[in-house]
């Protein structure tokens, strides 16, 4: 081979590597590059480890007894996952139904302006974002309602990454990122005239202990709602199939038992809470949410070998590929809940705090 062949069969060869890496890798054009992929706050050299304790607690979520171990384990899980997500599916860590004729970024963020039209509330009002993530509800949520945003996550990896994000997208004058125990906030008494929390609460080992913390902050009057993740009336405890399903869900997701849908009102009612509404967004006539997930699944299988070969060359944290598979699997076990009408990550909730 000649000299002139030589090169550019290296150009080829080096801007291919590039394209698989760099282009294809990010599925979300706002996501993160491949080569970005890191354990969020936890240093390269620990993720794997990290991901061993993290799987021995969650391997069997029914079983989990010391309730106060819940959330820090849920503070590593976001630590493993959180640019996974980011790079794989987008700043919104969420499901939405699919939209006939709108791409799933629309679809997202409709499902986010819902919940802040639910709520009711007005430009400069202030709300509480209950597991706010890296932030991309937020965002949504102030520029369509110009109200001001207080997102709380117990992850401070993604503290700093939803205020990258805010900076970047100029709305970090609307949005504010408090890193925090949603179970018990640093907020007093009486602060916000609304709140919502979207896939979040989910991670709270007992759903009326965040509910009432939601209650104490809210003003007397405001709405909260919710968006959570539920085994509907299609599940059925002796059926062995729905059985490792759920368990599949709780063990990827970092829940410590998924909750029946008929538990949602009555643990709102408990602490106060009048229910204004309630309904699953997941029920037909509204589109499967689940399409986007099963629609991925080669992107899913290049981005493995790409955390492989990132893993390999000590790019990526060893342990990546570890919860790249996890998440593998999981996709997997919450796309049979969807098929199977099982589980909804959308049960929709609607309260009001009394008004004294
Ligand atoms: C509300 C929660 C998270 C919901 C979803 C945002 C995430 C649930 C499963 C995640 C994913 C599964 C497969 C990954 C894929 C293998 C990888 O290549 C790219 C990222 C995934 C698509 C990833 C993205 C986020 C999810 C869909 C829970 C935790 C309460
Ligand atoms: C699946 S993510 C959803 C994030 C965001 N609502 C969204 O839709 O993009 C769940 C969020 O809940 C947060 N979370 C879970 N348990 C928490 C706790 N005890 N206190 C505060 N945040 C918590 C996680 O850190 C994460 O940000």
């Amino acid at each position: 081979m000649d000299g002139v062949a030589f090169f550019f069969t290296g150009a080829l060869v080096a801007g291919g590597i590039y394209w698989f890496l760099c282009v294809l890798g990010p599925a979300e054009r706002k996501g993160k590059r491949a080569l970005d992929l890191s354990g969020g706050s936890i240093s390269a050299e620990k993720v794997q480890d990290k991901y061993k304790q993290y799987w021995s607690f969650f391997r069997r979520p029914k079983e989990i007894e010391t309730a106060e171990k819940v959330p820090d384990f849920v503070d590593t899980f976001y630590n493993l996952v959180t640019d996974i997500y980011e790079w794989g599916w987008g700043q919104s860590f969420h499901f939405s139904p699919s939209i006939r004729g709108k791409s799933h970024r629309d679809a997202t963020r409709l499902h986010e302006e819902m919940a802040v039209d639910l709520i009711q509330v007005k430009p400069g009002q202030k709300i509480l974002d209950v597991g706010c993530g890296v932030g991309g509800p937020m965002r949504a949520i102030a520029s369509h309602s110009r109200a001001n945003v207080v997102g709380i996550t117990i992850n401070e990896y993604q503290v700093k990454r939803a205020r990258d994000h805010n900076r970047k997208a100029g709305l970090d004058a609307l949005c504010e990122v408090v890193c925090g125990n949603f179970l018990q906030m640093p907020f007093d008494d009486n602060t916000f005239d609304g709140a919502y929390s979207i896939e979040a609460t989910c991670h709270a080992p007992k759903l009326e202990e965040v509910y009432a913390e939601i209650y104490r902050v809210l003003k007397p009057g405001s709405l909260y709602v919710s968006y959570e993740w539920v085994t509907t009336d299609k599940f059925n405890a002796e059926d062995e199939e729905h059985v490792e399903v759920i368990q599949g869900i709780e063990r990827g997701d970092a829940l410590p038992g998924l909750r029946a849908y008929s538990d949602i009102a009555e643990a709102a009612k408990k602490v106060g809470f009048q229910v204004v509404k309630e309904k699953d967004l997941a029920a037909p006539p509204a589109e499967p949410w689940w399409t986007r997930l099963k629609m991925g699944r080669l992107a899913y299988w290049r981005n493995h070998i790409v955390v492989q070969i990132l893993s390999a060359v000590g790019v990526a944290p060893k342990g990546t590929v570890d919860v790249h598979e996890m998440l593998f699997k999981t996709a997997d076990f919450l796309s049979r809940g969807g098929e199977t009408e099982i589980f909804s990550p959308m049960h929709m909730i609607l309260c009001r705090k009394a008004m004294s």
